[in-house]
């Protein structure tokens, strides 16, 4: 047995102890390893048939690439084919062959062990909202057509936004598509330490040019890390125009834009603006929440409405950069794994203590009444009054519901702040509007909305 087919029986076994038995059969029963790339990270599978290859890409996929990193200890991407696509790939010329065989032993010689390119940063996996549509249609573009419309590109935004991400998934994207593209993705701190390591070698400096005027598509990241370095810039500087001379993408991220690397030679600060400056912007909530939601289904969590909760918590907690936000999410995940602990906002808070309580105040009951009562165009006093029409009694109910969610106070203590209601009206109230929650897509929409106002009045 090869290697490929006992990983593929490990993966089969783990996936029949989780589906049943006829989804096992129908879908995985017939399906291969065709190959794995263990360069890029990609577990190739093939099946017969059309409509197999979209359940399994469609439906299963998260739950293949989980197993695969049971069984492998490391992400892999799945795709899924069907067998005779395998088979289709054109036959080529005996001399193509050689020639191409001369040119996978160079890539994989000088470039392979540079793919270091994290498989879950891909754009599936990316979640565009208004904050980053551009820079995602234009990292998109660059995957699509390298060197065509947006050369050199230029992504910058504020840390944990998603420049790094969308410059992998450029590079997935590439090497899915055209295995034998030299595409390099660096660091500017490993380009750096690359030419100091050459300068010191017999021959090194020859070696560090030619390596990297061989580059079909260049990504380099954090570039703000040449400022101040001379030579380093120097040698960029080359590197890019050779490259840009003969055609080739260059794809640039930084935490700032051009003009404010200051400390950089200002001919290269103004070749970054030759074709694409893209943002990368804060993402606002509705991203936020989307982005927890597609962490929450890589991680197969089922999406009840406590784990909504957190995931809105969480999400109108952090606003600044995503690498938090996700971070925050995962401890809560890990620890609920660990303690054996069903996921919801108490278990949230306690878990997230340092980072919701002490990082940031709870609204309190009266910004929540102001904003619930603008929003419904009623006074105050009414909420707090124990008039029944439900123009009135609906918007008391939503504003109970939002003070016992995003606030400390007690059921006893939140009947006392609308006008010495008792505790089991609150706990009626906010029953209600948790059930309603769950059919009715309009009421979410309002109650996003207000927590978005209430947060926006306490921060
Ligand atoms: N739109 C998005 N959708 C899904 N995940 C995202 C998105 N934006 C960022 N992330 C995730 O946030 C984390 C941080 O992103 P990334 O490392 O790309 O940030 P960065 O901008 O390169 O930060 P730095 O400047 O600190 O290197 C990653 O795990 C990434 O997958």
């Amino acid at each position: 047995m090869n290697d490929n087919h006992q990983t593929w029986e490990k993966v089969l076994a783990i996936i029949k102890e989780e589906t049943t038995t006829p989804s096992f059969n129908h879908w995985f029963a017939s399906a291969h390893l065709h190959s794995l790339d263990d360069t890029a990270k990609i577990a190739y599978l093939e099946t017969q048939d059309e409509f197999n290859v979209r359940i399994l890409n469609n439906r299963y996929k998260t739950m293949l690439e989980n197993t695969f990193k049971t069984v492998l200890q490391e992400d892999y991407r799945v795709i899924v084919r069907k067998t005779t696509d395998y088979e289709n790939e054109p036959e080529k010329p005996e001399a193509v062959i050689r020639k191409e065989k001369a040119k996978v032993t160079y890539v994989n010689k000088e470039f392979r062990n540079q793919r270091i390119f994290n498989p879950k940063f891909n754009f599936d996996n990316f979640v565009v909202g208004e904050s980053n549509e551009l820079a995602y249609a234009v990292a998109k573009a660059v995957a699509e057509y390298p060197a065509q419309s947006y050369n050199p590109l230029f992504l910058h935004g504020k840390s944990g936004l998603g420049k790094t991400h969308l410059m992998h998934a450029i590079g997935i994207y590439l090497l899915e598509n055209n295995n034998d593209l030299n595409v390099l993705y660096v660091s500017s701190e490993m380009f750096t330490n690359e030419l100091i390591k050459a300068l010191g070698e017999k021959n090194g400096t020859r070696e560090f040019k030619n390596k990297y005027r061989k580059v079909d598509v260049l990504l380099i990241d954090d570039i703000q890390f040449l400022e101040g370095k001379e030579s380093t810039q120097m040698e960029f500087f080359n590197t890019f125009n050779e490259l840009y001379a003969n055609n080739k993408q260059i794809v640039i991220s930084s935490d700032r834009p051009p003009d404010q690397l200051v400390r950089l030679d200002e001919r290269l600060r103004s070749r970054f603006y030759w074709k694409m400056v893209a943002e990368l912007m804060p993402a606002d909530y509705e991203t936020r929440v989307a982005i927890l939601q597609k962490k929450a289904e890589n991680e197969n969590l089922t999406m009840d409405s406590d784990l909504y909760e957190v995931i809105q918590l969480i999400a109108e907690r952090i606003s600044d950069n995503i690498r938090v936000l996700e971070g925050a999410f995962y401890r809560v995940i890990s620890f609920s794994n660990l303690m054996d602990k069903k996921i919801d906002k108490s278990f949230a808070k306690r878990v997230l203590k340092d980072i919701i309580i002490n990082g940031s105040n709870n609204p309190t009951p009266v910004q929540i009444k102001n904003v619930v009562s603008k929003h419904f165009n009623i006074k105050i006093n009414d909420l707090e009054s124990s008039k029944r029409t439900n123009q009135i009694a609906y918007p008391r109910q939503i504003a109970m519901y939002l003070c016992r969610t995003m606030t400390d106070f007690s059921f006893p203590q939140i009947g006392q702040l609308f006008g010495g209601k008792h505790y089991t009206t609150v706990m009626h109230a906010c029953d209600k509007i948790q059930k309603q929650l769950r059919t009715d897509p309009n009421l979410k929409d309002v109650i996003d909305e207000l927590k978005k106002e209430i947060n926006n009045v306490n921060n």
